[in-house]
């Protein structure tokens, strides 16, 4: 991932504040390619554009913020884009570097730049955030995709504004995630303007009577999903693939479609967590002698490192000749609060307790060191994908379940609008800050525009079957696994990450505090 921040000091004198420092240092996090800045002053105006680069774009390196030749234009650009709606976009040759094309795009129509910023951003698909400084008419636009799969936050505060991806240690100020509604244009000193694109929700179609078969749609979702996460993995600069991995439906489909795209080894990095209390709990109750190798005499067998086991044995067994590593990542109790404070500033401005148990989960599992086969080892691998999306997209969490039972489908299509249109706010802004501050891009092959858009247009009879039994949930992918052959996977309840892991509610004094609770103030 790229890191990207931008300050904006409204008197050429005013000194940044000391915690500008820490967020710039949080912003090399991101990527350790390279890492440059720029800087002007604009009718007593001053300003700075950092940018970090983890490159998986082009021939070569190409650092950022990149400048246009006459040195009008500064782009920092935090993105990656996958497929567009023109099949000769120039954006989609991968020899070249996604950030370079897009400011070759911006010079050549200099005097059009919204025009240009919508149309070019309108037709791709792709996660981004990015900042673009406009000297010659003193203004900066930014923005991010309409899915907010790459985080960026901004603050006015001490004389200053700042945009960054992530907010710095040791500063009480009052970040917020920039809406991913529109794009943004702000003429220095003055309120930001919104600059509407073509895209910026995806709406799900009605319950209807006339349901297609599930089995009938099988080999579309199969098409639609294998083809998202052929993109994600092509072409990368030779980059090594990981797949965050509960042994859950959702990355298990992914994880068997990877390895039909990309012949190199993929780690399957699982992560699960020392939890104190749920140790004292089993041990309170056990009573036949507990065999070395389950919980709690071994304290990482939690739920999901169960199953993470299980689904890796049927995949190596369906794909013998392909080179899937388990990396069981363990996060020793006193690990997980020595690293407290980390996660903390990543997450902010989320605070709740349900986001740090999440936070927490995802950091260690992007950080990748752990074990294979007993042997200490770290991953390698710069890009992740994750399983994240399918949930929303296709009724996946109990919540759902209940609003069938409370409205029909009616209640449960309501229920997923909410949730596609929450998931910036709710999920991927915080995920983006937590996941990538490893030097590791997290890609979200659910989360393709190709995907959300024709998961979209089905009624969503066709996506879950509530009346079947329990396993009604996520069906239609359900079915999927079955076809791929991964009939375990197929099968298992969902199990949300902060409980698979056993992140959430550590210790005794977490033990009755709410999800909605602050854990802290951000
Ligand atoms: N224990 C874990 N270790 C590493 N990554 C995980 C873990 N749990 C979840 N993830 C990542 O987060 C994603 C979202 O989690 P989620 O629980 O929604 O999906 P899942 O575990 O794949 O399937 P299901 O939702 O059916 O349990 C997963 O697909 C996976 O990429
Ligand atoms: N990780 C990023 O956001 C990198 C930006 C650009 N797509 C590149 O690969 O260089």
């Amino acid at each position: 991932m790229c890191g990207i921040a931008l300050g904006v000091w409204h008197h050429d004198d005013t000194q940044p504040h000391d915690a500008w420092a820490s967020v710039i240092n949080q912003i090399q996090r991101r990527g350790r390619d390279a890492c440059d800045s720029v800087a002007g002053t604009q009718n007593g105006t001053r300003w700075e554009l950092h940018a970090s680069v983890l490159c998986l774009r082009g021939k070569e390196l190409t650092p950022q913020p990149i400048t246009s030749q006459d040195g009008h234009l500064h782009l920092a650009w935090n993105g990656q884009i996958f497929s567009s709606e023109h099949e000769d976009d120039p954006l989609l040759d991968m020899e070249k570097n996604d950030g370079a094309i897009i400011m070759t795009r911006l010079e050549e129509h200099a005097d059009q730049i919204p025009d240009v910023l919508v149309s070019t951003l309108s037709a791709v698909d792709g996660p981004y955030a990015f900042v673009l400084v406009d000297t010659r008419n003193t203004c900066v636009y930014y923005g991010r995709d309409p899915l907010g799969r790459r985080s960026l936050l901004h603050t006015t505060t001490h004389g200053a504004w700042h945009l960054a991806s992530v907010s710095g240690a040791a500063w009480e100020t009052h970040w917020k995630e920039v809406d991913c509604d529109a794009l943004w244009q702000v003429t220095l000193g003055q309120a930001p303007v919104r600059i509407p694109r073509h895209i910026s929700r995806f709406f799900l179609r009605a319950p209807c009577d006339d349901v297609p078969d599930h089995a009938a749609l099988v080999p579309d979702l199969h098409a639609v999903l294998s083809e998202s996460v052929r993109q994600r993995v092509q072409e990368t600069r030779r980059a090594r693939i990981g797949l965050l991995f509960s042994g859950g439906l959702d990355c298990t489909v992914l994880a068997a479609l990877a390895a039909q795209h990309y012949a190199g080894p993929i780690d399957l990095i699982n992560v699960s967590f020392e939890n104190p209390r749920a140790i004292a709990a089993a041990w309170a109750v056990a009573e036949a002698p507990v065999e070395h190798d389950t919980f709690p005499a071994d304290p990482y067998a939690v739920p999901d490192r169960v199953t993470a086991r299980e689904s890796y044995a049927q995949l190596a067994q369906l794909y013998p000749m392909h080179a899937f590593r388990l990396v069981q990542v363990n996060v020793p109790y006193a690990e997980y609060v020595s690293y407290l404070d980390t996660v903390q500033v990543l997450m902010t401005p989320q605070a709740s307790v349900m986001d740090l148990s999440i936070a927490a989960a995802l950091f260690f599992a992007s950080r990748g060191e752990g074990y294979v086969d007993g042997v200490p080892y770290k991953t390698d691998a710069r890009i992740l994908l994750s399983g994240l999306g399918a949930d929303e997209l296709l009724a996946g969490y109990a919540r759902h379940r209940q609003a069938w039972r409370r409205g029909g489908y009616d209640a449960l299509t309501k229920e997923l609008q909410m949730d596609l249109d929450r998931i910036p706010t709710r999920n991927l802004g915080r995920d983006d800050r937590v996941l990538s501050s490893h030097n590791r891009e997290v890609r979200y092959p659910y989360l393709a525009r190709k995907v959300v858009a024709y998961l979209a247009s089905l009624p969503v009879q066709a996506k879950a079957y509530f009346e079947l039994d329990e396993l009604g949930d996520k069906y239609l992918l359900r079915c999927l696994a079955t076809q791929l052959g991964l009939t375990h996977a197929a099968q298992l309840p969902k199990r949300a990450i902060q409980f698979g892991t056993r992140s959430a509610k550590m210790d005794a004094a977490g033990a009755h505090a709410k999800g909605t609770a602050q854990a802290f103030a951000p």
